[in-house]
């Protein structure tokens, strides 16, 4: 393969979807990872070069080694409870890290960026569905991180000549339909995973965490988005740089919003398990409701999820859980 895509943070969920997809395009994906949350198996379609991202001089080595056309920062932290609890660690990892990243590029000449930013960058937001230019406040440590990152890319871009693209997912959730990958976080704390432990009966039950926000049902709505929807959007942005396009900042979600207590009714109708639930006060740094209007990254992109409907999502991911799929 002559092209080549450095990945940090490709041993963890979305980046090592994203490298079976970058492979299957014609890329060889370089994973940079230290496998603080990722998994040494999930790096199969290309190299490991073991790091982390404060170590600069390690990322400048791996650029002139292999010399990407572009690179994807997965790397971070990214719960965002922890993130309330325990903000140093978001500062140290994400912006610090980020910091250290971006000055290794500066050094050995790499100057595309494809960046895992989120939904969370947006906080409450005054509107739905977001666009890109809903205002960005965001309401906890992890969000005001990943704004950060964006900032500081904007300031690359003006002052060394960067092109970065800033992929705004909302929540990644499903699998790899092959079953080659799963998601596997430890600890799990995403509803999906989370819901799925309960139905296999792998963890007591599932915390719902407060039923009285103001929502159809009581319980937070969120836009979920299919990994492998995710990955594709990766290799259009990597493609769309390539093609010499503009800084862009695009959503990537299925542009519909579905409450907790929808996701645990389709998992009962997809698996015909029930999800045992307790429910607990809100989760501090929640906001309410969030779904994406996705317009942009449809024009710039080309993106359109073709497996981001909460059945598809669960359908795929319920058997990396030891569920079958009954319907
Ligand atoms: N999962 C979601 O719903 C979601 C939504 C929006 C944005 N994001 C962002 O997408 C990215 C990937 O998320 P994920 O769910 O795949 O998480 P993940 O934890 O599965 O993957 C993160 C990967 O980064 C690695 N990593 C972390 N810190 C590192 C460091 N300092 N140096 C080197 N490697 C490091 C980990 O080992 C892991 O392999 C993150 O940036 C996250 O903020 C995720
Ligand atoms: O055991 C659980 C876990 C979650 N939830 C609720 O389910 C919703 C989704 O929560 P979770 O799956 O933890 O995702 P988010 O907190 O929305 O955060 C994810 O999605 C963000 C974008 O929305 C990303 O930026 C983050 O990295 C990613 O962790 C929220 O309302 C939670 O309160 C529960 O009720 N019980």
């Amino acid at each position: 393969m002559s092209r080549v895509v450095l990945v940090t943070g490709g041993a963890g969920f979305i980046g090592s979807h994203t490298c079976k997809r970058l492979a299957a395009a014609g890329i060889l994906p370089v994973v940079f990872d230290n496998l603080s949350t990722g998994h040494r198996t999930n790096v199969r379609w290309g190299p490991l070069v073991e790091g982390g991202l404060e170590d600069t001089g390690r990322i400048v080595e791996a650029i002139q080694t292999f010399r990407p056309e572009c690179l994807i920062h997965f790397a971070a932290s990214a719960y965002v409870g922890e993130s309330v609890e325990d903000p140093g660690k978001y500062y140290r990892n994400n912006v610090a890290g980020s910091v250290s990243l971006l000055e290794a590029c500066r050094q050995a000449g790499l100057n595309r960026i494809v960046f895992s930013s989120t939904c969370a960058t947006y906080g409450v937001p005054p509107r739905l569905p977001i666009t890109e230019d809903t205002v960005q406040l965001p309401v906890n440590p992890y969000g005001r991180t990943k704004l950060m990152i964006e900032l500081m890319l904007g300031d690359y871009a003006r002052a060394y000549g960067f092109r970065s693209v800033a992929l705004r997912y909302f929540n990644a959730a499903g699998a790899d339909p092959e079953g080659q990958l799963t998601e596997r976080h430890d600890p799990e704390t995403h509803l999906i995973p989370r819901a799925l432990l309960a139905a296999a009966g792998r963890v007591d039950r599932l915390d719902v965490f407060g039923d009285d926000y103001a929502t159809p049902d009581g319980t937070c709505i969120r836009d979920y988005i299919h990994v492998v929807d995710l990955a594709e959007a990766h290799v259009a942005a990597v493609d769309y740089l390539r093609d010499g396009g503009d800084p862009l900042k695009a959503n990537l979600g299925s542009g519909r919003g579905t409450s907790v207590r929808q996701v645990i009714d389709a998992i009962h109708q997809v698996t015909r398990r029930r999800v045992p639930v307790q429910l607990l006060p809100r989760r501090a740094g929640d906001p309410p409701v969030l779904y994406a209007d996705t317009t942009w990254a449809r024009r710039t992109l080309g993106f359109r999820p073709q497996l981001s409907d909460i059945e598809t999502i669960i359908k795929t991911a319920a058997p990396g859980f030891g569920l079958e799929v009954r319907s």
